[in-house]
């Protein structure tokens, strides 16, 4: 029996009334014949809710029923909407868009948000303009690198906290100058966001551990930047190895739902000047909780940490 059985034993078989096929050995599954829309009856949003536990990112082809109002209306089935602290919406009150035309590539293995404590607990992503070819998306599972991580590097994670910012190097893999690109940035910086995270969070439906790292982390708490970049680097690499990881192939109206509490994500950017356009509504989350029951806690802006603080 795994963690997410136990905690969703009034459902005995898995699947719930969902066909889900695994798309890759250790995440993802694609649910097939499933129309997603507001209405959906309780019994299947809890069997989406334990198959994103179990899959960490489910991927449903065909929902080009789904406009903006409707991709919104399904996603608050699944918890409350928020919006992104910086990045205007668009499309809507929750809905953010990512347009290649417009900067909006996120080519960086990260998970949604994690410069905010209480960073989403997941997100839903719709395909509005997709290449003809390129364009792929791919994930990776954040509990299964724990899992699998050497005992002492393990040991090591379990005792580390790190801040993450919205600040972070955007442009390391930027060989040439991209005017839209910066532009992105500079409104995605307007605030400046930071939070302290532990490393090893546990997953509160499930119990699970995961690492939580990605490219808004910034640093180690007591140890230098070069100490933190090199150790960064150590731990990403037993996140975002080919065997943990899932690729989506793109076709105009899929959708994806990820656990932003157990994965991580890159959008492949090797599409050149083809447009492509996704839009996206993100799922309020909790505070991480680390291992030793200490909680993440919000560093910046002031004003922002002095709001939680008085809750
Ligand atoms: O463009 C994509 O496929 C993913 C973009 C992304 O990082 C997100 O929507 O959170
Ligand atoms: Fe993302």
């Amino acid at each position: 029996m795994t963690d997410v059985d136990a905690a969703y034993p009034n459902l005995p078989d898995p699947a719930g009334p969902l066909d889900i096929v695994a798309v890759a050995g250790r995440i993802g599954g694609e649910v097939r014949g499933l129309r997603l829309e507001g209405d959906l009856d309780d019994a299947t949003i809890l069997a989406l809710r334990r198959a994103l536990f179990r899959h960490k990112v489910l991927f449903f082809r065909e929902q080009s029923h789904l406009d903006d109002e409707a991709h919104q209306a399904f996603a608050a089935r699944l918890g409350k909407p928020v919006r992104h602290p910086t990045a205007p919406a668009q499309h809507g009150d929750f809905l953010l868009e990512l347009d290649s035309h417009h900067g909006g590539k996120a080519n960086t293995w990260h998970t949604d948000m994690t410069f905010l404590t209480n960073y989403p607990s997941a997100s839903i992503l719709r395909a509005v303009s997709i290449p003809e070819a390129g364009g792929d998306t791919v994930w990776a599972n954040a509990a299964e690198a724990y899992a699998r991580l050497p005992q002492p590097l393990q040991q090591l994670a379990d005792t580390l906290r790190a801040i993450h910012s919205n600040d972070y190097d955007y442009a390391a893999n930027q060989t040439e100058a991209d005017e839209e690109t910066d532009a992105y940035h500079a409104t995605f910086v307007s605030t400046v966001y930071e939070a302290e995270h532990p490393v090893v969070r546990l997953h509160p439906e499930t119990g699970e551990r995961s690492l939580l790292l990605g490219s808004f982390f910034k640093q180690f708490v007591g140890m230098s930047s070069g100490d933190s970049r090199r150790l960064f680097e150590t731990f990403q690499s037993h996140i975002t190895r080919l065997e943990n990881t899932v690729r989506w192939h793109w076709r105009k109206g899929d959708v994806a739902i990820w656990d932003n509490r157990a994965t991580q994500h890159y959008a492949i950017d090797d599409y050149g000047t083809q447009h492509r356009v996704v839009r996206r509504v993100t799922i309020s989350g909790d505070i991480p909780l680390g291992i030793d029951g200490q909680k993440s806690r919000q560093l910046k802006p002031v004003e922002f940490y002095s709001a939680l603080a008085a809750e």
